[in-house]
C-alpha cells in the first residue's frame, strides 16, 4: 500500500466553547481523489481551513512526503503546492480571468498579461479546461467560474487541490465536466480532496473516503464495495431513510394566486416572465429548473424582495407595493438561499437571528421580543427542535457551520407558524441526517395546512415534496405536472427543464393551466 503523500496526524483545534477537531487524521495518496464526508459541524471545513493555512491547530502533525510541513498561512500553502476552491468563489466579477489569475499570483509582481494568458490556455488544453483568458468573469456561467478558480491554482503549481462542496452549484452537465477533470488531474498525479455532502457523488468520484464525526475521525474507507446506506451510518451512527412519505390529503383552500408576474435580473435582463399559478393550504409547488432559469427571481418577487410586475395574492389581499416586512406580518415565511447574505445576521448571536424579523410582527410572537427570558427560551427550543448544534445561544452565527446556520434560518421561518412558505434550496449544503429533517419539517408544515412554494436544483427532493411540479425554462413556467410519483414523470420534467418541446406558446398555454380554473380564483378573493 501506497504510504500516504499528504498526512495530518492527531489534529486539534478549539474555538472558545467548541472542540472543532479533537483528533482528526487524514492520509491522502499522489494520484488520489478523496472525499472528506461528516455531519454538519463535525469539524471539515475547519481541518481544511488548518491545511490551506487559514487556522493554526492546536496540536498533531502535518507531513507532506513524509516531511514535517508548517503551514502559517494560504501562501505558505500554495508555496507547497496545496491550493484551496473555496464555496464561495474568490473573483473579481469585472476582470477577466487571465487578470484574476495573475491577481491571485502577487508573489510575482510582473504584469505581463500575455504570458498569464498563455499561462492558462496551456494548463486549460492540459486538463480540458475549455477557458477563454479573455472572458471577464460575470460574463460567465458558474460551472466556468469554477473552472477559473481551479486554473488560478493551476497556474501556481498546485498538486493538492481541496475542493469544498464543489457541486452544490453545478448543473449535472457542469458537474460531469468537473469530474472528468478531476479524473485528469488525478491521473496526472494530483491529490483532490473532495468536501461533500452527496453521498452518490462520493460513490462516483472518490477512491476513498474519510468520515469525522464531532471533530474525530471514526474512520477511512474504500468507494469500491461500499454503498450510501454504508457511508450514511457510518457518519451519523444511525440508519437514515433517504425519503420522506407525503401523507395524501386534500388541499385546502387557495392561499396564494400568482398572475402575470415579471421581474429583471441584476443586470436589468427579463428574468422571469408572465409566471401565473394558484397554490393552495397543504398543498406544496416545487419549481424546478436548471439554475438560473428564473427560479431565485420568482422567489424574490413572491416575498416582495424583488421589484416585479403583475399580481401577487395572499389569501385574496394584493401584496403588489407591500415590502417584505409587511408581507411577513400577513404570513409569508421566506427561506432564500443565500444564508450568509440575505438570510441571517452574521455578526449577531444565535439568540438574536433566532428573532430577527419578529419585531414587526403583531401576532402571537408581539412582545416577545422584549422579554429577555422568553427570547432564550424561544431561542432554546428552535434550536432543540431543529438541531441546531451551537455552543451556546450567544455564539454569532457567522460561526456556525454552513449546514447549522441553514437549520437555524429555517427554524426560524417555520416557527413563525407561516400561511406561505417560499424556500429555496433547503438543504443545499445539509448532512444526509440533517436532510431527512428538513424533509420531515416541510411535510409537516404541509400537514398543517401551510402553503409551500419549494425551489431546488435537486430534483429528488422536487420529486419527493411536491404536489405538483412547475418547470421553469427561460423565465416562463414551461410545464406544469401533478406529482403521480412515475418515472415517466421524472423524464418529461427533465425534457421540459432542457427546454425540449417548450415554444414560448406552449409555455403561455403551461402558465394558464398552471392557474386554477377561473371560478376557484375569484372565489378566494
Ligand atoms: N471561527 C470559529 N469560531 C468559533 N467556532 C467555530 C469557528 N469555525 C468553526 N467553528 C465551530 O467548529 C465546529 C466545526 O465547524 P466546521 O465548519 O469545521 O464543520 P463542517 O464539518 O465543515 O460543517 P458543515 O458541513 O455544516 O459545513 C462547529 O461547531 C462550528 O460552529
Amino acid at each position: 500500500m501506497a504510504a500516504p503523500w499528504l498526512h495530518m496526524r492527531g489534529i486539534v483545534k478549539r474555538f472558545p466553547g467548541v472542540l472543532a477537531n479533537d483528533d482528526a487524521h487524514l492520509a491522502v495518496r499522489r494520484g488520489e481523489i478523496h472525499a472528506l464526508l461528516g455531519e454538519n459541524g463535525a469539524g471539515k471545513s475547519t481541518l481544511m481551513q488548518i491545511l490551506y493555512g487559514l487556522y493554526q491547530a492546536d496540536a498533531g502533525e502535518i507531513t507532506l512526503d513524509g516531511q514535517p510541513l508548517t503551514v502559517g498561512s494560504p501562501a505558505d500553502a500554495m508555496a507547497h503546492g496545496i491550493g484551496m476552491v473555496h464555496q464561495e468563489f474568490m473573483l473579481v466579477r469585472l476582470f477577466t480571468v487571465a487578470e484574476n489569475v495573475a491577481l491571485a499570483d502577487r508573489q510575482s509582481r510582473t504584469l505581463d498579461l500575455a504570458a498569464v494568458a498563455a499561462r492558462i490556455t496551456e494548463v486549460s488544453q492540459q486538463y480540458g479546461l475549455q477557458i477563454d483568458p479573455q472572458a471577464r468573469i460575470e460574463q460567465l456561467p458558474i460551472g466556468v467560474q469554477q473552472r477559473v478558480e481551479i486554473v488560478k491554482l493551476l497556474c501556481r503549481d498546485a498538486r493538492i487541490l481541496i475542493l469544498d462542496e464543489p457541486t452544490a452549484v453545478l448543473t449535472a452537465g457542469e458537474k460531469d465536466r468537473l469530474f472528468a477533470v478531476l479524473r485528469r488531474l488525478a491521473s496526472d498525479g494530483c491529490a483532490i480532496i473532495i468536501v461533500t455532502h452527496k453521498l452518490h457523488e462520493i460513490l462516483e468520484i472518490a477512491e476513498r473516503v474519510t468520515v469525522m464525526r464531532a471533530g474525530k475521525t471514526v474512520g477511512c474507507v474504500p468507494t469500491a464495495g461500499s454503498s450510501e446506506a454504508a457511508l450514511a451510518r457510518l457518519m451519523v451512527g444511525r440508519d437514515v431513510t433517504f425519503t420522506a412519505p407525503r401523507p395524501v390529503q386534500t388541499p385546502g383552500p387557495v392561499v396564494l394566486q400568482v398572475e402575470d408576474l415579471s421581474t429583471t435580473d441584476e443586470r436589468g435582463q427579463q428574468a422571469l416572465r408572465q409566471a401565473g399559478f394558484c397554490l393552495r393550504a397543504g398543498e406544496i409547488l416545487g419549481i424546478a429548473g436548471v439554475d438560473g432559469n428564473g427560479q431565485s427571481e420568482l422567489a424574490e418577487a413572491l416575498v416582495g424582495a424583488r421589484p416585479s410586475s403583475g399580481s401577487v395574492r395572499l389569501h385574496g389581499r394584493e401584496m403588489r407595493g407591500l415590502d417584505t416586512a409587511s408581507r411577513r406580518a400577513l404570513g409569508m415565511a421566506y427561506i432564500p438561499a443565500d444564508r450568509r447574505r440575505a438570510g441571517a445576521v452574521m455578526e449577531l448571536s444565535v439568540r438574536e437571528n433566532a428573532l430577527l424579523g419578529m419585531q414587526n410582527l403583531l401576532s402571537h410572537l408581539a412582545g416577545l421580543w422584549r422579554d429577555e427570558a422568553r427570547i432564550s427560551a424561544h431561542a432554546q427550543r428552535l434550536v432543540e427542535t431543529f438541531g441546531v448544534r451551537t455552543a451556546s445561544l450567544s455564539f454569532p452565527a457567522g460561526k456556525l457551520s454552513g449546514g447549522n446556520l441553514q437549520k437555524l434560518i429555517l427554524g426560524r421561518e417555520l416557527m413563525l407558524k407561516p400561511q406561505l412558505l417560499v424556500v429555496e434550496q433547503p438543504t443545499r449544503g445539509l448532512d444526509v441526517g440533517a436532510i431527512e429533517v428538513v424533509w420531515q419539517a416541510l411535510l409537516a408544515e404541509r400537514q398543517k395546512g401551510t402553503a409551500i412554494v419549494l425551489v431546488s436544483a435537486e430534483l429528488d427532493e422536487i420529486l419527493t415534496l411536491s404536489d405538483r411540479v412547475a418547470v421553469l425554462y427561460g423565465g416562463r413556467i414551461a410545464g406544469l405536472f401533478d406529482n403521480d410519483g412515475s418515472a415517466a414523470l421524472r423524464e418529461s420534467i427533465g425534457l421540459c427543464m432542457a427546454g425540449v418541446g417548450a415554444s414560448a406558446s406552449q409555455a403561455d398555454a403551461a402558465a394558464n393551466q398552471a392557474a386554477l380554473p377561473e371560478q376557484e380564483c375569484h372565489a378566494a378573493h
